[in-house]
C-alpha cells in the first residue's frame, strides 16, 4: 500500500482546519474531509451566528438606552430576514476565505466524509480510500434533544438560525451555554422568554457569579424555572404545550428549543473496528498529547471530551501538527487555566478556578476578593442592575487562581488578564498597576 498522504484529517471545522493548515505550513501532505461547510460549528452554526446575533442584541439595548437618555426616535424592531441574509453574506465570506487560504497552502480539500477502514485508511463516500500514517479525527459534535414523547416539536441551536421570523413565545429546556446566550439575545430582540433548568444554571463557572447573572436575566423579564423535568411535549390550537413533573403543565409556546447538551459525531466513523476507545457518550478518549489508544490515529475538538470551545479545538490542533510535522516532540495544550465567556446579558467571563473549586484543594488559605457596582452606562439610564468582579486568591503572596466577571465588556476585559493568570499573577501586581479611568475593568485593579 503506498501513503497518499502523510495526514488525513476527519472534519473541516475549527480543529481541523487547524491542524490541516499548520501540518501543511510543516510541509506535510495534507487531505482535509468534509461533506460540509468550511469552519464547520463555529462559522456555520455556533460562535459566529450567535455572536452576531448577540450583537444585534446589543444593538437593540442600546436603542433602548439612547431613547432612555434624551433621544428622540422610539426604538425599532429588528427586520429578521434582513439580519439573517447580512449574516450570511459575512460567513460565506469566510467560508470562501477558507477555501482559497486550503489551495494556497496546499492541503487537498475533499468534499466527501471519511470511515475508518484500518487505522491507516480511511473510506470516502464514493467508496474510494486514502492512506496516511497519521489520521486525525476533528468530527465535532451536534445538538442532542431529550427523546420524550413530542421531541420533534422543538428545535435545537443550528434551526435558530435559520429561522424565518423571532419567536414571540420561546421556551428553553436547558440551563448551560446555549440556553443562557439564546435567552438573552432571544430576549432581548423581542421574545418573550422562559427556561426550564433541570441543574444549576452554567455548572462549572462560580456559583455566586452565576446566582448575580440569574439576578439581572430575572430583572431583564427572563423567566426561569429550575429543577424542572421535562415529560411530554405536545401541539394544541394555541401552540407548543409542556408538561412538567416539576413546574406543571406550561404554555402554550410558539417555539421550543432544546439546548441539553450536545452528542460527538464518532457513529459512522467504524472506530470500534480498528480500536479507538470512546467514552459511553461516544467522545473519543484520547491523551494529553491528542493520541487515541490506536497508534497513528488522533483526535481533536468537540469530538473529544475536552473543553467543547473553538480556541481550544484550534491550540490542539496546532499543538498536534507541531508535534507529528513541525519537529517539536513537546509540543502539547496545557488544558489548564483555559478562559471562556458565556455571551449571556451581560456577559459572564472566568479564567482559573472558581472559589468552590479553591477551596476544596487549599481549605481555608483562599482569600476571596469580590466588587459589586453598577456600571456607569446602566446608572446613566436608570438601571440600576449590578456587575459583579471576583479574584480567587490564595496564600500569604496570595497568588490569583481564578478570575471572574459579570458585566458589560466582560468579553473583551477578560482575555488580557487571562495571559497575567497564566504568567503567575498575584493580587499585588494587580495592586501595583494603575488603573484606566473610567472603566468597569478598573474594579479588578482597585479591589480590596
Ligand atoms: C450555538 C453555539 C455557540 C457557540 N459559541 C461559542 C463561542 O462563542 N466560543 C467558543 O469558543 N465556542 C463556541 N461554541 C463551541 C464551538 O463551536 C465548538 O467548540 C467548535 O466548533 C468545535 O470545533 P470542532 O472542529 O471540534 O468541530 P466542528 O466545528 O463541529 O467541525 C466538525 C466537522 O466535521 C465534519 N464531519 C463530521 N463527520 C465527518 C466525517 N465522517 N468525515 C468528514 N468530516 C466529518 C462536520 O461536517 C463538521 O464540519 C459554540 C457552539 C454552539 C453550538
Ligand atoms: N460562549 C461559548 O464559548 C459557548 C457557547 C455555546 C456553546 N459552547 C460550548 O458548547 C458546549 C455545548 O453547549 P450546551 O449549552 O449545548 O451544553 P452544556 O453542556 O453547556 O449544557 C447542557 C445543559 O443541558 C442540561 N441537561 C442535560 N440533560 C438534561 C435533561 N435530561 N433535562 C434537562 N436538562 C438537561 C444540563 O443541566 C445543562 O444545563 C458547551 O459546553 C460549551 O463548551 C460555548
Amino acid at each position: 500500500m503506498t501513503a497518499s498522504h502523510d495526514l488525513i484529517v476527519l472534519g473541516a471545522g475549527s480543529g481541523g482546519l487547524a491542524t490541516a493548515f499548520r501540518a501543511a505550513q510543516h510541509g506535510a501532505r495534507v487531505a482535509l474531509l468534509d461533506p460540509g461547510a468550511l469552519g464547520g460549528t463555529c462559522v456555520h452554526r455556533g460562535c459566529v451566528p450567535k455572536k452576531a446575533l448577540w450583537f444585534a442584541a446589543q444593538w437593540a439595548q442600546a436603542q433602548q438606552f439612547a431613547v432612555d437618555v434624551g433621544f428622540a426616535s422610539q426604538p425599532g424592531s429588528l427586520d429578521w430576514e434582513r439580519f439573517r441574509q447580512v449574516r450570511t453574506r459575512y460567513i460565506d465570506a469566510i467560508d470562501q476565505r477558507y477555501a482559497q487560504r486550503l489551495h494556497e497552502a496546499g492541503v487537498e480539500l475533499i468534499r466527501q466524509a471519511g470511515r475508518f477502514v484500518t487505522a491507516d485508511t480511511i473510506e470516502l463516500t464514493d467508496g474510494s480510500q486514502l492512506h496516511a500514517a497519521r489520521i486525525v479525527i476533528a468530527t465535532g459534535a451536534r445538538p442532542r434533544t431529550l427523546p420524550l414523547p413530542g421531541f420533534r416539536l422543538g428545535m435545537v441551536s443550528d434551526d435558530v438560525f435559520a429561522l424565518q421570523a423571532l419567536p414571540h413565545h420561546l421556551a428553553i429546556v436547558g440551563g448551560g451555554y446555549v440556553a443562557v446566550e439564546f435567552a438573552g439575545l432571544l430576549q432581548a430582540l423581542g421574545s418573550e422568554v422562559e427556561m426550564l433548568a433541570h441543574d444549576r444554571l452554567l455548572e462549572g463557572f462560580d456559583a455566586e457569579m452565576v446566582d448575580a447573572l440569574q439576578e439581572l436575566m430575572a430583572a431583564q423579564g427572563i423567566r426561569i424555572t429550575m429543577q424542572s423535568a421535562v415529560q411530554t411535549v405536545h401541539r394544541a390550537d394555541g401552540g407548543i404545550l409542556i408538561d412538567d413533573a416539576v413546574a406543571g403543565s406550561r404554555g402554550p409556546y410558539d417555539a421550543l428549543l432544546w439546548a441539553v447538551g450536545r452528542v460527538p459525531n464518532t457513529e459512522a466513523l467504524q472506530l470500534g473496528s480498528i480500536g479507538v476507545v470512546t467514552d459511553d457518550c461516544g467522545h473519543v478518549l484520547t491523551d494529553a498529547r491528542q493520541d487515541t489508544h490506536v497508534a497513528g490515529v488522533h483526535a481533536v475538538g468537540d469530538v473529544t471530551a475536552r473543553k467543547a470551545l473553538t480556541p481550544v479545538a484550534v491550540a490542539a490542533g496546532r499543538r498536534l501538527a507541531d508535534r507529528l510535522f513541525g519537529g517539536q516532540p513537546d509540543a502539547q495544550l496545557d488544558y489548564e487555566n483555559i478562559p471562556s465567556v458565556v455571551f449571556s446579558k451581560p456577559p459572564l467571563g472566568m479564567v482559573g478556578l472558581t472559589e468552590e473549586a479553591a477551596r476544596e484543594l487549599h481549605g481555608d488559605a483562599v482569600i476571596v476578593y469580590r466588587r459589586r457596582f453598577t456600571p456607569m452606562q446602566w446608572a446613566l439610564t436608570g438601571w440600576h442592575g449590578q456587575s459583579l468582579m471576583k479574584l480567587v486568591c490564595v496564600g500569604s503572596d496570595e497568588r490569583v487562581l481564578g478570575i471572574h466577571v459579570l458585566g458589560p465588556g466582560a468579553d473583551e476585559i477578560l482575555q488580557g488578564f487571562a495571559v497575567a493568570l497564566k504568567l503567575g499573577l498575584r493580587k499585588r501586581d494587580l495592586d501595583a498597576t494603575v488603573a484606566i479611568h473610567p472603566s468597569s475593568a478598573e474594579e479588578l485593579v482597585l479591589m480590596d
